[in-house]
């Protein structure tokens, strides 16, 4: 039965009329009638309008008695999954599916028998409502789009701004004006979530439970999410998600000449630019120098050490007493600072001091190791430990692949906490290669400044110097001293001279350092420690055998800079001379320098300088200085070097 408004009106003013009262549940003596083409209607004899009146209107007055009295009584409903829903959400036939979960608290009867303040009908079991053959807990698959009662509707339709509570799915409330107050609000659940449903996907609870449910502004927060197993609808309660890991900022890569830095295109850059991760260098003649340079004050007693690994917070300026903390001001050492002092990159959020768990770059205890003499701590931290002022990702030219897989593979491992236990532990070998003066011990110094560790220095050929005993005590003591001071960076430079018998006098030593190295390589003198990051460089990958290539976990090629990153270093070398070179000279310098290293371009500014006769600097340097220098500087890497460190790059780097 189609209930409009007009039938809401009162018994005895309603018109005279026939109903189409159809059904859907076909009883045995009613045939199906399919109209032509059309959807499978059940008709039955009562149900036409060829009934006689009088049973029309016993039907409705029957009818009305039982919906007035629901329509009059306070309206409790049930809770939701109170019923089998599976019978209404399809209407289908029969006793519906088991409902997923406990036992429902209602029987699955009919949708008002169990009502209270309705009248009891002949319900329960398949008796439909009140024994109404047409709106039963069986009903058949609906009849009408929309409708998962499948039969007569006989319930009210709610308004968008009713205060109730949601009904069950496939509950037909009575249309009508005269709707019924809304039910208490005890017995009103929240709906289910969206996309809930037997076939839905099972909803993770927001944490603090739901926020009120639009239209029901007048609930009572719905109950908290569930510690029980199950759900108050009956669901097993869903495990909630973990929370997702923070977003990685996405690398940007930088844009170079691969041909001329003759670098892997494994991790293909968007061209540098003002809006990369790093903050790099802007292409633009950089201010000068502040008369003294920059200062960077050492530790008040003297000593240096790292940042101790806190991670300025984001936006945080560049502390002008660089990486080592208040005290005098040291010397301006190291590379010149590319581009205006940004953050090269958003700081890693500041981590709670809590103790970095084992595979973290932990600080023991800071006992001073045993079995370390005091003579050679002395020595170490006299000799070894670096306190030039910090260095940024913004202060290396170029380089943009590489310093994203060291970020990404050494960097961030190093500084975050294993996402689990019993993660890999990060690299704490790296082994940096390539021609001379690309920049590979600068880029051990950014390692250093980013880890916030202390820097310890040790050349091969100055180990290998005094002869093998003294060199491997320096080089026991520098794993020693690392350890001790951790976290910390130990810059093993030209480590090819560490390895390789020499005709001159050094031969014995050098081949003799091996040994020690590979044993503190292996954690022999405390290298393998939590907090001690062992940064090998070479420009003569070959000469390492492969007991040594296999020490350092990552292995990478430091390339020539191309041409952006040459007229970044060229531009701040001639600062520091005074020199400021306009847009055409600078390209035609970039141009003529191809295939030189930032060191060969350090040398270079120098030769103009000196050339020029300019000690004192009585007049800026200028272009012509520097081509009368190009004459006397030129790049010492050969085409075929740069060969055989692409082809040792793909046979044993790590790529990038
Ligand atoms: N990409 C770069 N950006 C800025 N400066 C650079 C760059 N590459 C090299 N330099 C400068 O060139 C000089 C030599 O750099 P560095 O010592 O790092 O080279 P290297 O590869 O370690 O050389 P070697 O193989 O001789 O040890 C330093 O003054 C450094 O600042
Ligand atoms: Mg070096």
């Amino acid at each position: 039965m189609h209930w409009t408004p007009e039938h809401a009106q009162p018994l005895n003013q309603w018109p005279e009329q026939h109903l189409d009262v159809s059904s859907t549940t076909p009883s045995p003596a009613h045939k199906l009638e399919l109209p032509p083409g059309g959807r499978q209607r059940c008709h039955y004899a009562w149900a036409h309008d060829d009934i006689s009146a009088l049973t029309a209107s016993n039907l409705l007055k029957r009818y009305a008695e039982k919906y007035s009295g629901v329509l009059d009584s306070p309206y409790e409903r049930p809770t939701l999954g109170g019923y089998g829903d599976a019978a209404f959400l399809n209407g289908a036939k029969g006793d519906p599916e088991p409902w997923p979960g406990p036992e429902p608290p209602y029987p699955l009867a009919s949708l008002h028998e169990s009502l209270p303040g309705t009248k009891s009908g002949s319900g329960g079991g398949s008796g439909g409502l009140g024994g109404s053959p047409v709106l039963a807990g069986n009903l058949p698959e609906p009849l009408y789009a929309g409708n998962a009662c499948g039969g007569p509707s006989v319930a009210p339709e709610y308004g968008a701004g009713y205060g109730g509570g949601y009904l069950a799915p496939g509950y037909c409330a009575q249309t009508g004006t005269a709707l019924p107050p809304p039910p208490p609000a005890a017995l009103l659940q929240p709906p289910p979530p969206p996309g809930y449903g037997p076939s839905g996907p099972l909803y993770n609870y927001p944490a603090g439970g739901y926020a009120a449910q639009p239209g029901y502004g007048a609930l009572p927060p719905p109950p908290a999410p569930p510690s029980a197993p199950y759900l108050t609808s009956g669901l097993a309660a869903p495990t909630p998600l973990p929370a997702p890991a923070p977003p990685r900022p996405a690398p940007t890569s930088y844009g170079f000449q691969a041909a001329e830095a003759g670098v892997s295109l494994k991790r293909k850059a968007a061209d540098e630019g003002a809006d990369g991760r790093y903050r790099k260098y802007i292409y633009e003649p950089a201010k000068a120098p502040a008369a003294d340079g920059a200062s960077y004050p050492n530790t008040d007693n003297g000593e240096c050490r790292g940042n101790g690994f806190r991670p300025k917070p984001p936006g945080a300026a560049e502390e002008a007493s660089g990486k080592y903390g208040g005290g005098v001001p040291l010397k301006v050492l190291g590379s010149p600072v590319y581009g205006p002092q940004l953050e090269p990159f958003e700081k890693f959020p500041e981590r709670a001091p809590a103790p970095a768990p084992r595979g973290g770059f932990a600080v023991p205890s800071g006992e001073p190791l045993k079995g370390l003499d005091p003579g050679a701590l002395e020595l170490v931290t006299s000799k070894m430990l670096d306190c030039g002022p910090p260095v940024q990702w913004a202060d290396v030219a170029g380089q943009g692949a590489l310093k994203a897989a060291l970020e990404e593979e050494l960097v961030w491992p190093l500084l975050r906490p294993p996402a689990y236990p019993g993660s890999p532990r990060p690299p704490r070998t790296v082994l940096l290669f390539g021609p001379r003066g690309a920049g590979k011990a600068l880029l051990g110094r950014c390692l250093a400044t980013q880890l916030g560790a202390t820097l310890l220095r040790l050349r091969g050929t100055t180990l290998a110097a005094p002869g093998a005993a003294e060199g491997a005590h320096l080089l026991q003591a520098a794993f020693a001293a690392a350890r001790c001071r951790p976290p910390s960076v130990l810059l093993i430079s030209e480590l090819d001279a560490l390895l390789q018998a020499r005709e001159d006098g050094v031969a014995a030593a050098a081949g003799a350092l091996q040994a020690p190295l590979l044993a503190c390589l292996d954690g022999g003198c405390g290298a393998g420690a939590d907090g001690v990051l062992v940064v090998g460089t070479t420009s003569r990958p070959a000469a390492l055998d492969d007991a040594t290539r296999q020490r350092f976990a990552l292995r990478f090629y430091v390339a020539l800079p191309d041409g952006p990153a040459r007229g970044q270093i060229l531009q701040r070398a001639l600062v520091q001379h005074g020199c400021a070179l306009n847009e055409r000279e600078l390209a035609a310098l970039v141009q003529g320098t191809q295939g030189f290293s930032g060191g060969e371009l350090g040398q270079l500014c120098q030769q103009a300088a000196a050339g020029a006769g300019l000690p004192g600097l009585q007049r800026p340097l200028s272009y012509k200085d520097l081509e009368a220098a190009l004459a006397k500087v030129g790049p010492r890497a050969s085409p075929k070097d740069l060969d055989s460190y692409v082809e040792w790059d793909k046979m044993y780097g790590s790529g990038h």
